[in-house]
Order: C-alpha cells, then structure tokens, then sequence
C-alpha cells in the first residue's frame, strides 16, 4: 500500500499517513461509527478481537479491511492490550457534514496499559500505574503514575532489591527503562519501548520544571529526574497529538522507601494483603476486604495505598490511631459521616477528565453534588479534638464558588452528549435565554397549528408532524384532499396520505431550526468555558479529593474496630505484645476463632513454633504479621490489647509458591525468597518462616532450619516466628538465649482428633505425621503400625526428645495391636532405619517394605 501512495484514495492516504505516524501502535481509524483498520492492521484486528475480515474495493486496488463498532469499542481495545499491543485513537475531528471532501483524522490518544484513563478499561476505583527506572550515576531513579488519577511517586536508591520492592508494592501495568538502567520490572508489567531522548538529563529535567518548578528542589537525585521527566514525556505521547500537556498532574510525592515498612511482592502475595493465593476453598476474602468499609472510590484507593505502604513513623501512626479513636466513640457522627462520604464521587479521575476536556455536563453536575455535601462534612469536623481530624476540618476548602458556577451554569440531570444542548441551565447567559425562547415559541405555535389548521379546513383528522429528513409537515388523508386549503404545498406523498407545509410553517420552521443550532453552539460554548474554570481550579478540587479520601479511611477504620471489636494499638513497645489476638481474615470465616497471645521481645525475640498439621502454626504467624501492618497503616487491631514495636519490614517465607511459570522448583524459590530474608532483615524487621527446608532431604532441610535460626538469632536479632516440622528445632532454641519454643496441640477423644488453637509454651510431641495420617483416612493398620515404628525408633534416640503426647499416643496401643514381635531381621533393619535422613516418600516405602515382610 505504501508503495502505491498517488494511487491510494484519500482516505487510505490519510490511514498510511497515520499508521507510518505511529508505527509503534496499531491505529484505529474513525470511519463514521466505526473504527477501522486496514491491510496488516486489519488483519491483526480480526485475528485479536475475532471480528469478520472483509475486502475493500475501490479505484486504486482491493484492500483487507475490518473495524469495530465505535460504541463499544473498550472492549475490543481490552483484547488488543491484553495481547501486548498499543492502541492509537485517530477520530474524526471535523464534522462530516460539514466538510466536503475527506474529513479530517488525529491521533486523540494512545492507549497503553499502564496510561489508561477510560473508565471502562480501568474497572473499580483501583490504581493503575505506569513506572519508570532511570539510572544515573549508581543510583536508581523510579517514578510512578496514576494517569488517570494524577498520583504521582519518585523515589531513588543505590539498591536493585529496593527498585524491585517498591514495584512490587505499586504493581504497575506498564514500565518504561532508561537506556542505562535495569529491568527490573516482573512478569505483571509490560515493558514498553521508549525513545532514549525521554530519559535525557536535559530533556527530562525540562519537563519536570514545567509541571512542578526546579527539579533540583523537589527532586534528590538526577536519576529521580530522568525517571520523572520520561514518565512525563511516556503520559503525553499517550495523548497523541492533542495538547499533550497533562494539567493535572500538580503533585508529586516524592518519597524515601524507608518511610513506609517494606512489603515486597512475596508479602504482600503470602499474606494475602490483596490478592488471594490459591482461588480455591474459603471465601475469597483478603485483608483490604476486611478492613474496606470506605463509601466512596477516592477511600478505597487510599485505603489500599495506606495497606501497601504502612508508615514507620511513630507520630504520625499515632496520629491516624487518634482520629480512628475520636471516631469509634462517636457514633452519630461516625455514621453520618459514612452517609455524606457515599455521595462523594470519584473526584480524582473526575478532574483529570475536566482538564483533559474530556468531562461531560454529567462529570460537572457529579461535582457539584459532591461539593454540596462538603459543608456538612465539614462541620462534623469543626469539633474534632483528634489533630488529624482538626487538619482535615482545615484542608476542606467547601469550594463554594465552583459548586455556585456550575450550579448556575449546568442544568440539572444533563444529557451526557454536550453538542446537542440541555446541558446549560436557563436564566445562565441572556443570549441563549433569547434564542431558547424563539425555540419555544416557534415549537409552540407549531403545537398550537394542528387545532387552528382543523378549524380553517374543517379536516378533523389533519395531524401536523415532524420527521428527520422532511422537517414539519401537515399530513391529510386521500378521502380528504380536496378540502386541502390552496397555499398548502406538497412535501411528500404516502401510501393514504399527502404531506404538505405553507409559506409560514416553513418560516417558523426555518427560525426554530436557526435559533436550535445557534443555541446548542452556544451551550457547547458556554460548556467549555464553565469546564475551564473549573479545570483551572484543579489543584483546589485535588486538595479536597486528598482530604476527604483520608477522612474515608478514617471513618472506614473506625466502622470496622467498631463491629469487630478491635483495640487501638500502641506502637512504642519494646517488643510484640500481644493478648487475644485473631486472624482479621479468618475469624470473619470461622465459625469460633480461638483468640492467642503473642509475647515477643528482647529477652525472647524468635519463637519455634512446632504443632500438627492443620494445627493453626501459619494462621497464628500471619495474624501477628497482620496485626503489625494494620496498626502500622492506622489501623486499630483485632485483639484485646496489642503494644507493638514497630516493624521496618515484613518478611515471609510461607508455604510452598511454586514457581512453575518461572521455572523455579519449589525449594530454589524457598531458598532464594530465604537468602532475601537473611540478608536484609534487621533488628527492626518480623521475620516469617514457614517449614524452612521442607522442599529437600530432612536431613538437608533440617540442616538448614537450624543454620538459619541460629543465625537469625545470633547475626540478625530479627523478631521472629518460625514454624516447623523438624521437632529437632526445638531442641536448638534451648540453647539459645533469646529464643523460645511454642506449641499447638491435638486433642484426642474417642479416637477422634480435634485442634483446640490455643498456643502454649513448649515444644509439641513429635508424632503428628501419624495422628494426622489417621484423620486424613489412611488405614487404621498402617497408622498403628507406624505407632509401632515410631515407638521402636524412639529407642533408638534417633529423633531424639519426644514430648508426652506421642507417648500417650504409643501408651493407648501397646503390644495388643494385634502383630506378632516382628522378624528380628526385620526389628534390626527398622533399627538400622536413619529417620531423620529419609524423606517422606522415602520412609513410606521402608515402612510398606518392613510391613510386607513382617507379615
Ligand atoms: N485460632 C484459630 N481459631 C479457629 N480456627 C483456626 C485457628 N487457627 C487456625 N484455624 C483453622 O485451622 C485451619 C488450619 O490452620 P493453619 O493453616 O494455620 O494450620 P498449620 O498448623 O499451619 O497447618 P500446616 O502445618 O499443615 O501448614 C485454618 O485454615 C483455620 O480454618
């Protein structure tokens, strides 16, 4: 086609114009109600979005071509974003009926995954980020954004795993990397392809200033800046070729990571912060479930924001605790509140609409219904003693003069399209007012026309009518023609019926039509002017925005401490105290949850947490985890009571993950997310271990279970919960001084084995394999018979200590199990059995052996 560009039509012209414009995306093309693609384009079209391909034919060659509906045309765009493609918007932008010849088409955006700002892409009230890395110098520069919200992070490091962290915790849709820099971003990110010149010191310091002021002020390091600068550059390509600048964006934060406690990817994912781990079984809940009793979309990203970010600084954790205090005890005010902050709207996507010009008279009114609500928000604060409160009472600017402007100026319950009039009120500009009127009066003397018309022609069933193509009409039946009056002129002819109009219809019409046309110009005016000032009024409404997504937290966190009994927490504990502490998320689930302390410390900071599978170990680690980041985020806590230290970071090795997409086995990702753990915790961090060293041989693993604790304990000093299996473990803590051992138990009734859930000092017996073996149906002479063994190998101390339970366990079964004295082969082979060095499939084939000869 490009090849052939004299022959091409205009049109085709105009599309390979654009298309070699932007070769880095695949174009939609405006053709009246439908976006159209062609050749190559059309054919990626069809095989994505499986619509039909068809061919075009015209002077110049036949061409493959396909399109798809411009009215629901996100869903398509949905498709081609999911299959890693970048979407260029090329409308219409001259009215056809206005433009003879080929109408005029322009790249009004690009969309990618990461710079969405439709709401029909975008989905729920989540964030949707777009990251960028530069490097400078050995120093990493990451800037993170919201475009359709305008958040905007920087931060900078010398540390590749802090790079990696904090993407975890943004979790953007997109990532763009300097030309120097590292790819850092994981498998959840698309990587795009830049151009080099958006990361180029100059270039990128340039934009920063234009958006924020001197970037040597606002921003620490040339890395921040290059970062920023290119994230920049990336948001206005993605406006195409319209005014690229985004006026918005007037903020940004920049941060230091070690203001937040880190939550990396793996603890975020294994502590189920957001997302679930495995879709199967329980209710799908996670912790932002629990604690999201936010009423409108600006809390609810705020909220999860707060949950990835939780704050280490004392004052200000305790500043949030405060208000969520102020607000439990206040019922009424706390209940109102949560009525007025559900009739808030999503301010800020509804303002980065207004000044991309992208706002409806509907964005308009939904922000006057929101600023309507801002006085009485307001004076349920005036009393606040709690200081965070007081500040929110303060930042609420009510913003009367937008709320006045668009009160006066946009009428209420608008249509959505703003071409067509109705959208400005009456009484808002004189001139309208008067070509309404002339609207009005033509339309009603036209209503008035039917009845005079009867009258003059004595033709009751003449009807005056009015359609699309041929405008008014008066409409008399065949039998009734030849009364019809000599100034009426025919129009149009009908199967029963002739149309006709006279000289002053035709007038009126002509006047109505003149004034409707002006007045709808005129409106559309008026419109964008009212959406200007209110778009120059953006920081205003952002401040509001930001003020009011607090307060909804705030309030959304008092409503759950409320219900669900949870304490405020202290946060300048020497250690983690805690009494009647539960799981947020699983006592909501169980139908009793069994509330347990938690006392960790200087003089015992590492716990070995030994109990039955199913015993409630990992619940019990991740409450305490949970607990931590709720208080650390402002949250109260449920638990009786709770006086934390506060944590830098939380660390986890939980469970099993496999890696398989990664093509990591289980062991090596336990081994790489344990080599993380050891080191960068410090004395400040919560260490979580879930059956260290499961995934190799147990002498292996346990090998590894002791190094670890030992070090954890001697070089780190990190708190710690440490849950196992190796019931040798327990042996390690004796000998250190600031470790202790913890249990959960079975109970046994009936031969029935229950969990109680209550945590209790000391090591656990070490036969849960068996007892839990039985519950799980394997049959009754294998359990026994492993009691046997079990019994046996005791003697031969090679599992060293075990504790009264598995001797109960071996006490309720003695010799009368029914078996023989075994072979003394047989005895002197389990004999020479290393237990400790088997694995599990191991040991279960020995046992099937020495049964079979046995018998
Ligand atoms: N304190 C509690 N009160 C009530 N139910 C609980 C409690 N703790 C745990 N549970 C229930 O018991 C189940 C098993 O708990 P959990 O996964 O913590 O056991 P575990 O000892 O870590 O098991 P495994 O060793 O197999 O990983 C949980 O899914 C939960 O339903």
């Amino acid at each position: 086609m490009v090849d052939r560009r004299e022959e091409l039509t205009p049109m085709l012209c105009q599309y390979v114009e654009l298309t070699e414009r932007y070769d880095d995306a695949l174009v939609l093309f405006q053709s009246g109600d439908f976006y159209k693609a062609f050749c190559e384009g059309a054919e990626v079209l069809a095989r994505i979005c499986e619509v039909t391909l068809t061919e075009r034919e015209d002077s110049t060659g036949t061409y493959a071509m396909t399109g798809v509906p411009v009215a629901n045309a996100e869903s398509y765009v949905e498709k081609l974003l999911d299959a890693g493609y970048r979407v260029a918007i090329a409308d219409q932008v001259e009215d056809p009926d206005e433009v003879s010849g080929v109408v005029e088409r322009a790249v009004t955006r690009i969309i990618t995954p990461g710079t969405l700002t439709e709401d029909e892409l975008l989905g729920g009230a989540e964030n949707n980020y777009v990251a960028a890395i530069a490097a400078e110098d050995s120093r990493f520069g990451l800037a993170v954004l919201d475009v359709s919200t305008g958040d905007f992070y920087a931060t900078s490091t010398d540390d590749r795993d802090t790079v990696r962290d904090e993407l975890g915790r943004f979790a953007p849709a997109e990532g763009i990397v300097g030309p120097d820099a590292p790819d850092l971003f994981d498998g959840n990110s698309t990587v795009s392809p830049v151009e080099a010149g958006y990361f180029e010191h100059e270039a990128a310091s340039q934009r920063v200033r234009e958006y924020f002021g001197a970037p040597d002020r606002l921003l620490a390091s040339d890395a921040e800046v290059r970062a920023c600068g290119a994230l920049l550059s990336y948001a206005e390509y993605a406006r195409g070729g319209q005014d690229g600048r985004l006026d918005y964006l007037n903020y940004l934060s920049r941060y230091d990571p070690r203001a937040y406690m880190v939550l990396d990817a793996v603890a975020l994912e294994s502590l189920e912060i957001f997302e679930r781990r495995s879709v199967t079984g329980g209710a799908d809940l996670t912790l932002v479930d629990i604690v999201d009793e936010t009423a409108s979309a600006l809390g609810r990203r705020r909220l999860t924001d707060w949950l990835r970010r939780p704050l280490i600084d004392r004052d200000r954790i305790e500043a949030r605790h405060g208000a969520v205090e102020e607000l439990v005890s206040d019922v009424r005010t706390r209940e109102r509140l949560q009525e007025l902050l559900a009739a808030v709207y999503d301010l800020e996507r509804l303002i980065s609409r207004v000044s991309r010009s992208r706002a409806d008279a509907r964005d308009l009114r939904s922000l006057k219904d929101t600023l309507d609500v801002l006085p009485e928000i307001r004076s349920k604060l005036a009393e606040a003693d709690a200081p965070l409160l007081a500040d929110l009472h303060e930042q609420l600017d009510e913003m009367a003069d937008v709320r006045d402007l668009i009160e006066d100026a946009i009428a209420a319950d608008p249509p959505t399209e703003i071409t067509e009039g109705g959208i400005i009120s009456e009484g808002y500009h004189d001139r309208l007012d008067e070509l309404r009127a002339t609207e009005r009066e033509g339309k009603a003397w036209i209503a008035d026309l039917e009845e005079s018309e009867r009258e003059r022609t004595g033709i009751d069933s003449l009807k005056v009518g009015h359609n699309a193509v041929h405008g008014y009409y008066i409409e008399v039946t065949d039998a009734n023609l030849d009364r019809v009056p000599e100034d009426y002129q025919r129009r149009q002819t009908l199967k029963n019926a002739e149309r006709y109009y006279t000289p002053e219809l035709k007038e009126r019409e002509d006047e109505i039509f003149r004034a409707a046309g002006r007045a709808d110009d005129l409106e559309y005016e008026l419109f964008a002017d009212v959406r200007d000032q209110v778009a120059a009024e953006s920081e205003r409404v952002q401040a509001v925005a930001d003020a009011v997504a607090t307060l909804d937290v705030l309030v959304g966190f008092a409503t759950v401490a409320a219900e669900y009994d949870y304490c405020r927490p202290s946060v300048d504990g020497d250690g983690i105290h805690i009494e009647g502490g539960r799981h947020p998320v699983v006592e909501r689930t169980e139908d009793r949850f069994v509330p347990n302390d938690t006392r960790l410390d200087d003089d015992a900071f590492l716990a070995v947490i030994t109990g039955p599978n199913m015993s409630g170990k990992s619940t019990h680690m991740r409450q305490v985890a949970l607990i931590a980041i709720l208080a650390q985020a402002g949250s109260f806590v449920p638990a009786e009571s709770a006086v934390l230290r506060i944590v830098d970071r939380v660390f986890t090795r939980v469970g099993a993950s496999d890696d398989i997409a990664g093509g990591r086995s289980t062991f090596m990702v336990e081994m790489s997310e344990l080599a993380t753990i050891l080191d960068q915790a410090t004395a400040d961090s919560l260490v979580l271990l879930d059956e260290v060293g499961r995934g190799t041989s147990t002498t292996d693993g346990l090998a590894i279970a002791q190094a670890v604790t030992e070090f954890v304990h001697d070089e780190v000093g990190a708190t710690t919960l440490f849950a196992t299996h190796h019931h040798e473990l327990t042996e390690v803590v004796a000998d250190l001084d600031g470790a202790l051992n913890l249990h959960f138990r079975t109970e046994r009734e009936d031969g029935d084995v229950s969990f109680p859930y209550d945590i209790a000092p000391g090591a656990a017996a070490a036969s849960y394999g068996v007892e839990v073996a039985g519950v799980a149906g394997v049959p009754d002479p294998v359990v026994d018979r492993s009691r046997e063994l079990l019994a046996d190998s005791d003697h031969d101390d090679e599992l060293g200590q075990l504790g009264d339970e598995r001797h109960r366990a071996v006490d309720d079964h003695p010799d009368e199990s029914g078996h023989d004295e075994p072979d003394a082969d047989v005895l002197t082979e389990l004999r020479s059995l290393s237990v400790a060095e088997m694995t599990p499939i191991e040991a279960l084939n020995a046992l099937a052996d020495l049964k079979q000869r046995a018998e």
